[in-house]
């Protein structure tokens, strides 16, 4: 049978990227994704915007939800400071099989957990697991109607303190419209939304930033 759409990303990435080169490997990405084909990572745009939010926050450990081919995946960990780290919750064995191979590509491999599985499962397990008291950063790029209850898990396991931040994908398009309901009338949330497109197009999506105020 033929190759996937990530396997073939994979390819790209092998081909036009340099080993151990964070950069190289979003770029060959998003030239992939650009010019050949589509695919569902954050992008270039609101990869920008993840980027700026992320340096902000300088996490000592981030959590992502939704690691698909490991983009976003290395566009957060070659940002975290040494000894931070970043764990990514991957529900597909496809998806987590490529994003394994793309992140050992950009060498992040020491900086990244990735864990497979659905994340309503996992969350809960998390202290105990991976010895996490508390979420600085989580991004949320799963499914879109997971966003809220993850969320609300999150806050019920304990793992947000004041002053974490969500940063959620894809609030526009596809869309996650209780999602922004609950965080926008949420006293326990501080959200903004920052306005961009959905990847490799001109339609219009964007990210919501909501702090938790504990
Ligand atoms: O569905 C998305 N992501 C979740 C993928 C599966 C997650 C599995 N998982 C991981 C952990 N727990 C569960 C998504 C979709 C689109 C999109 C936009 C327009 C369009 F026409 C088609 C698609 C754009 C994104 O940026 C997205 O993120
Ligand atoms: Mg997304």
């Amino acid at each position: 049978t033929g190759s996937s759409r990530p396997q073939r990303m994979l390819k790209a990435v092998q081909k036009n990227a340099t080993k151990g080169d964070p950069q190289s490997v979003i770029s060959a990405i998003d030239y992939y994704c650009r010019h050949k084909e589509w695919a569902m990572n954050v992008g270039d745009d609101k990869g920008l915007i993840l980027d700026s939010v992320l340096t902000e926050v300088n996490p000592s450990t981030a959590l992502e939800l939704g690691t698909y081919c490991g983009y976003s995946t290395v566009r957060i960990a070659r940002l975290l400071s040494p000894g931070s780290k970043l764990i990514t919750v991957e529900f597909n064995p496809a998806f987590a099989e490529v994003a394994h191979q793309i992140i050992a590509y950009a060498g992040l491999q020491d900086k990244v957990t990735l864990v497979e599985g659905p994340s309503g499962d996992l969350i809960p397990k998390m202290k105990e697991q991976f010895g996490i008291k508390y979420f600085d950063f989580v991004f949320l790029d799963h499914w879109k109607d997971r966003y809220v209850p993850d969320t609300k898990l999150l806050e019920d396991c304990g793992l947000l303190k004041k002053g974490t931040v969500l940063l959620a994908d894809n609030v526009i398009c596809p869309g996650a419209p209780e999602y922004l309901k609950y965080v926008r009338n949420s006293p326990r949330y501080e959200s903004r939304y920052y306005k961009s497109n959905l990847e490799y197009t001109k339609v219009e999506d964007g990210l919501e930033k909501s702090v938790f105020l504990g």
